[in-house]
């Protein structure tokens, strides 16, 4: 794929020119976020209740959508806005650059030959759009996720205000992008503070619900953020211990970038029945699960959230089409292990799989243990 150190671009795996496109449009859309705030104006619309839009949601929506649909005609993409199609795009938004910090990695077998027909891109042009109006610029990010077979699988999050309270000359933004196989780039992990269990949950989306789910399972402090990627970054970056969300409002734009990002270090991001949540072009929009996610000790989390609170979610179902592609994957490789790009196997999930007899009283030790971060 590399050349005398200079990727071919025609020739690397689609989802690595899909993620390389990603991240590319990223910090466009984050250049056009900002500008707009910069003049003032955010153009909010009420879409619903407690459901704000802004001219930054519509512009970051237009540009990024027109831009993989241009490189990529034949792969779905679905973008949290409902928007006039025949609205004129500027020609300053279209970016067709490949990203060069991508497309550098070499491709996991897994996912070497899948097509277009395989892949759903879900974008959310503005995650945190509340916190956005209010000026809680560091809650923002710009969330592209990838999906293989109705799986996360590649995520790309940018954050256009990182680093805006550091002054003048402080560069401004960063891009966290993953692809699950690969590893997680773009940030540093630091170890999660023992002796505590630091939950991060909605800061304007609460209800009775979300706040029993989180008091059920222990903290020793509740941190009320903005935006699923936001959450999803404290996650990664070993701020906080889990993201508890027992609510329907977060829909497959807000997940599917994190959960990719964040399995592709080891964690898992999933409903709060424990079920995984799924992507495939014809999955409803809503996350009816909820949402939950750690980058370890998952089942300790899952198990503490109670069964009344539990019956109000309903986990996603596979389509028909993602359960025959299962099948022939199994069938193609029996005997051989499951090399198929649509399940997820324990390599993937690295060491996040649950101690047999985790208990509270390991929790700190084993959250203090280096996780198993590639960065
Ligand atoms: N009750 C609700 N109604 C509408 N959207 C909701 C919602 N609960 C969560 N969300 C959406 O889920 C994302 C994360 O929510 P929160 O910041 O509260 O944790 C936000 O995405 P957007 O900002 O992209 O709309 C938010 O709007
Ligand atoms: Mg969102
Ligand atoms: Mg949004
Ligand atoms: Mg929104």
């Amino acid at each position: 794929m590399i050349q005398d150190g200079v990727p071919n671009c025609d020739v690397s795996p689609l989802i690595m020119r899909v993620l390389a496109a990603s991240v590319s449009v990223s910090y466009r859309a984050g250049t056009i976020i900002r500008d707009i705030m910069k003049t003032g104006d955010l153009g909010i619309v009420e879409k619903g209740k407690n459901d704000l839009q802004t001219e930054a949601d519509r512009a970051a929506q237009r540009c990024i959508v027109a831009s993989l649909h241009k490189q990529f005609p034949k792969v779905a993409i679905f973008g949290e806005e409902s928007l006039d199609p025949s609205d004129k795009i500027p020609d300053s938004y279209v970016v067709t650059d490949l990203a060069e910090d991508v497309l550098q990695h070499t491709c996991p077998d897994i996912y070497k030959n899948v097509t277009d027909d395989q892949i759903v891109i879900w974008v959310d042009p503005l995650d945190g759009t509340a916190e956005f109006t209010q000026g809680l610029l560091d809650h923002v990010t710009v969330l592209i996720g990838v999906a293989v077979n109705g799986e996360a699988k590649g995520g790309v999050i940018f954050q256009p205000y990182y680093n805006y309270e550091a002054g003048t000359g402080a560069p401004l933004g960063r891009c966290i992008w993953g692809l699950v196989g690969l590893g997680s780039y773009g940030f540093t992990r630091e170890v999660p503070p023992a002796n505590q269990n630091l939950i991060t949950t909605t800061r304007s989306h609460s209800d009775w619900i979300v706040t029993e789910a989180v008091n059920s399972c222990e903290p020793t402090e509740i941190v009320r953020v903005g935006g699923a990627g936001h959450k999803v970054l404290l996650l990664i970056e070993g701020k906080v211990h889990a993201y508890v969300f027992a609510s329907k409002g977060c829909k497959k734009w807000d997940t599917c970038a994190p959960e990719a990002v964040l399995c592709a270090i080891g964690g898992n991001l999933t409903d709060m029945l424990g079920n995984q949540i799924l992507y495939h072009s014809s999955v409803q929009r809503r996350n009816a699960g909820g949402v939950l996610a750690t980058v370890q000790n998952h089942k300790w989390y899952v198990e503490r959230i109670p069964a009344e609170i539990k019956e109000n979610f309903v986990s996603d179902t596979p389509s028909e089409d993602m359960l025959r592609r299962r099948q022939q994957a199994a069938t193609a490789s029996s005997g051989a292990g499951d090399s198929s790009a649509s399940s997820k196997s324990e390599g993937e999930l690295g060491s996040s799989v649950d101690p047999p007899e985790f208990d509270k009283t390991k929790a700190n030790a084993e959250n203090a243990s280096t996780g198993p971060a590639k960065m």
